[in-house]
């Protein structure tokens, strides 16, 4: 990692505290997880030879209800950034009006790298060695390196160690184990619903617009997917393992079953190379960061053409950039609203899972759009009344005043 994670969003929670008039007593409180687990996997692997992952879960802050959220699996975690993200999840909920806290988890270990039996074994041991506690104290989900399958298999695990069936203790499980129609689209697609909230409002021409996305797996594949059923032009898409550009537009559904038969995006035909930093810096109109944290930097913020930032992935943008790119009048759509159709989905998915009661697709798609949306324009108006530029620190004020007024209701400040 290049920035100091931790530190950036501790920057954020301070800024935000300090013009929304919070307590600092809760922003003393914030200012560190309620809650970190850390803890070794030993695990015999396929070929005898032994080898231990380290693993997290941080459970930031259970103001408004339990901890809730993503587990990450990848060799480049560490705990500093488990925590960050927490502390965003904590924001991103309380953004939404979702009565939960905020949480992170992850193992330090490359999918990739493991046998099927050997992933699915750390998968279940990361679960037993979490000793979860259930629907009311912490509800995992999935984030980057985990899914469908990782959730089924925690979900299992969980429920084989309890002893009974409890399909809202663990989220972003397939319907057919309990989990909400429309989990694996409901990132990228709020990314779209996000973006088109903020385009009406900012008067931006949706069907023309040239969008560049840097990413491409759940998040980015299915944003990319929208922006182009919308008319877009999606101009550049990247992976790890490269990237393809087309000035014409590219054909998304094409890309899709090429990255699905190659595993990657490069050598799609009738694309040109594109390495993955210049996608960030290419000639669009709205760029969508749909990989990893802290890629548009004070290096290369200056470079981005985009009139429009919609953050997919989890922080993004740093400080630095964030400022220069406001103060060039681009609109940056943060992550803690752009990318929260995951926790509306999730919020569904746990009602869904404690009444028994399960929904249409259209319920909730709509229920996703409207929720989105109403929190974009509760964070405009928010940063409005600030003068701010900023709708982040309007999302993260509105988050901290829903936070702040759950302690002091609880009499913890
Ligand atoms: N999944 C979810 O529901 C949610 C995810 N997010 C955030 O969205 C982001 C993406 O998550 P998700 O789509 O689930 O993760 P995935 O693992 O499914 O996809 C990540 C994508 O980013 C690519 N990638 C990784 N590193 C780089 C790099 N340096 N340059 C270019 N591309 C890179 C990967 O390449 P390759 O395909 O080659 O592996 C992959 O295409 C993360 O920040 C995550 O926290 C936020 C809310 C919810
Ligand atoms: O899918 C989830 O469990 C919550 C989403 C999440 O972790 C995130 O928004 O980063």
């Amino acid at each position: 990692m290049n920035y100091d994670f931790l530190d950036e969003s501790g920057q954020i929670l301070r800024e935000a505290g300090r013009l929304g008039k919070i307590d600092p007593n809760v922003i003393e409180f914030l200012a560190a997880p309620g809650r970190v687990v850390t803890f070794r996997i030993p695990m015999k692997m396929d070929d005898g030879s032994f080898r231990v992952f380290d693993a997290h879960r941080v459970r930031y802050n259970d103001a408004l209800g339990p901890s809730r959220d993503g587990t990450r699996i990848s060799t480049d975690l560490d705990l500093d950034e488990v925590k960050s993200l927490a502390l965003i999840m904590s924001i991103k909920h309380a953004a939404g009006r979702i009565p939960a806290g905020g949480g992170k988890g992850g193992i330090v270990a490359d999918p990739r790298e493991l046998s099927d039996r050997e992933f699915e074994s750390l998968c279940r041991a990361y679960i037993r060695n979490l000793r979860p506690r259930g629907r009311a104290y912490d509800v995992p989900g999935a984030d980057i390196g985990t899914d469908l399958q990782t959730m089924s298999w925690m979900l299992d695990e969980y429920e084989s160690v309890t002893g009974y069936h409890e399909p809202a203790a663990v989220n972003d499980k397939p319907p057919i184990l309990g989990g909400s129609l429309g989990g694996y689209e409901a990132t990228g697609s709020g990314v779209f619903d996000v973006f088109r909230e903020a385009a009406e409002q900012a008067d931006f021409d949706i069907e023309n617009a040239r969008v560049a996305i840097q990413g491409f797996g759940q998040v980015g594949s299915v944003a990319a997917t929208m922006f182009y059923e919308a008319g877009c032009d999606v101009v550049a898409v990247c992976d790890s393992r490269g990237g393809v550009y087309s000035s014409d537009g590219l054909d998304i559904p094409a890309l899709l079953a090429h990255k699905k038969s190659t595993g990657k995006v490069s050598d799609f035909a009738g694309s040109e190379p594109i390495v993955s930093e210049k996608v960030l810096e290419c000639d669009c109109d709205v760029l969508v960061p749909a990989s990893v944290q802290g890629v548009i930097t004070a290096d290369n913020a200056d470079r981005i053409q985009a009139r429009m930032v919609v953050e997919a992935a989890n922080a993004p943008t740093t400080i630095k950039a964030d400022a220069m790119l406001l103060e060039r009048g681009v609109i940056i759509v943060p992550d803690v609203l752009a990318n929260a159709g995951s926790v509306q989905l999730c919020q569904m998915e746990r009602s869904q899972g404690l009444s028994d009661n399960y929904w249409d697709i259209d319920t909730i798609n709509h229920l996703r759009q409207k929720r989105l949306a109403r929190s974009y324009r509760e964070a405009v108006t928010t940063a409005a009344e600030h003068q701010l530029k900023s709708v982040r620190l309007g999302a993260w004020i509105n988050a901290l005043k829903r936070i702040e007024e759950a302690m002091h209701l609880r009499g913890w400040c």
